[in-house]
């Protein structure tokens, strides 16, 4: 008899790609798509040689590097030795293992999780892993995509499969319209401050609601791609039009009738009338503000017209303590304004928020205006695709008028693993997704903000409620 039990999207998804599965016992899961990248790849490729073994699918592998890669001049060599080092190693074993690698020098080099939607190798329905814990964006296609430690990498390298314990669901329903100048990044940054960084621990978020229906392919990636701040183990989004719009004409997307027939396939992905998730959660858009971190942790973070909490006000002991030490390294005082925070940096790139849009929306605030002195403001774009798209379209020129560096791709200042990095206690506004200490290098201070944010208070030198700007002069 033919199982009706409704099931959620992800449970599709999962139950499509297990290959065996043992009660009790981790699942062992087909994975359809191995992105790689230089930082957590060296080692896998050195066990796969000390076994004598090959790639089992180099076709399904695809790598670039991102993580180490200068973003000035890439005319000239590579000076730092350890990303040098790196960044050879990996074009050697794409090279020795016959694996596609966008290098530094070419045009489809980007961040791991720009190139793959990009590229349409990411697609709806696929197991899509990578030694990065930000895989989860690529759920944005409603994939079910994730990241994995390094002997896991060499695991799905020799064999395309990977050992995993089922998580459980969880829904976070998103109703209603977000105001002008409410964003992605601020629907995500305030699921994380209501359901804190473990408020998804051992889950695969579904996002639902008319909230997330109404965004486009680039905000559904920022949500997706913080789905690994709430501690949840992807995020994923139903696939619809707004998807096979995005899809169509990509490099490796399905062309023509194969086009039209997946279309119909990716339209089964999603959750049944009648599926339970595991946990849910409900947000109302219209109540969400542009979003600003106070903390070292995603999940510290107000609205932008909120003060810096007092850490005596919060409920336990545990939270009390590292609320007084992140305003200590932040070096911010409870009752402050968010408003009166002043900024040195202001960094928009990442994989969070380095997309066309995200540059475009920036662009939109910046134009016609100057960066507040003193104040350093950099553009990272997030692939040499995007950049090539902005410059076509002249925002690069809008932001190196108001004052901005303009930069070539790569993690850059997300995560200080090249030379963009913050000095010792400077502050910095920054579209990235996560703001621990020394971050973005060591003793500097971040705060997580959308693009809009990030490229007004640039302008003004310390944050402002992008809401009360009038953006159309
Ligand atoms: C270097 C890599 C392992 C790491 C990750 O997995 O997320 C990085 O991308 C990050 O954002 O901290
Ligand atoms: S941009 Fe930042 S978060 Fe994304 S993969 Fe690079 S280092 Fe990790």
């Amino acid at each position: 008899m033919r199982d009706v039990k409704p099931r959620t999207l992800f449970e599709k998804v999962w139950d499509r790609h297990v290959i065996e599965q043992e009660e009790g016992k981790p699942a062992i899961l087909y994975i359809d798509l191995h992105l790689v990248h230089e930082v957590t790849s060296p080692q896998a490729f050195e066990g796969l040689r000390l076994n004598g073994r090959k790639v089992r699918r180099p076709d399904l592998t695809v790598a670039t590097v991102d993580h180490n890669v200068p973003t000035v001049n890439r005319s000239l060599p590579v000076t730092d030795g350890t990303s040098a080092k790196q960044m050879e190693t990996l074009t050697k074993n794409c090279r020795d293992f016959g694996i596609k690698l966008y290098d530094f020098h070419d045009p489809g080099q980007g961040i791991v999780h720009v190139i793959g939607p990009e590229l349409g190798v990411t697609l709806p329905g696929k197991t899509i892993v990578c030694g990065d814990s930000h895989t989860s964006t690529h759920g944005a296609f409603g994939a079910l995509a994730f990241g994995i430690g390094t002997s896991e990498v060499e695991h799905v390298l020799a064999t395309q499969c990977l050992q995993q314990l089922k998580p459980k669901t969880m829904e976070v329903h998103v109703k209603g319209k977000l105001s002008p100048g409410v964003t992605a990044k601020d629907i995500i940054l305030a699921v994380i401050a209501k359901i804190g960084t473990d408020g998804a621990t051992g889950t695969v978020i579904e996002y639902t609601g008319e909230a997330i229906r109404n965004l486009s392919m680039e905000e559904r990636m920022t949500i997706c791609n913080m789905s690994i701040e709430a501690g949840a183990r992807a995020g994923m989004i139903a696939p619809d039009e707004t998807t096979f719009r995005y899809l169509e004409g990509r490099p490796h997307a399905p062309k023509g009738e194969a086009f039209e027939q997946a279309k119909q396939e990716w339209l089964q992905l999603r959750t049944d009338e009648g599926a339970v998730y595991d946990k849910r959660v409900e947000l109302d858009a219209s109540e969400i503000a542009p979003q600003v971190t106070w903390g070292t942790s995603p999940g510290m973070g107000t609205a932008v017209d909120q003060q810096v909490p007092d850490p005596e006000s919060l409920p336990t002991e545990t939270e009390r303590k590292s609320a007084r030490r992140a305003l200590e390294y932040m070096d911010l005082t409870p009752g402050t304004p968010m408003t009166e925070i002043k900024v040195d940096r202001v960094f928009i790139g990442s994989c969070t928020n380095s997309r066309l849009e995200d540059l475009r929306a920036a662009a939109c605030v910046v134009k016609n205006r100057k960066v507040a002195p003193g104040v350093q403001a950099m553009v990272v774009p997030g692939s040499q695709q995007v950049k090539r798209q902005a410059e076509s379209e002249g925002l690069d020129q809008i932001f190196l008028d108001a004052g901005f560096e303009w930069r070539e791709s790569g993690c850059s200042m997300c995560l200080a693993m090249n030379d963009d990095t913050l000095n010792v206690g400077e502050r910095c506004a920054s579209t990235s997704n996560r703001n621990f200490e020394g971050r973005q290098g060591r003793g500097g201070r971040t705060h997580l903000v959308s693009p809009m944010m990030a490229a007004a208070a640039a302008i003004e030198g310390h944050f402002v409620d992008i809401r009360k700007w009038n953006l159309d002069d």
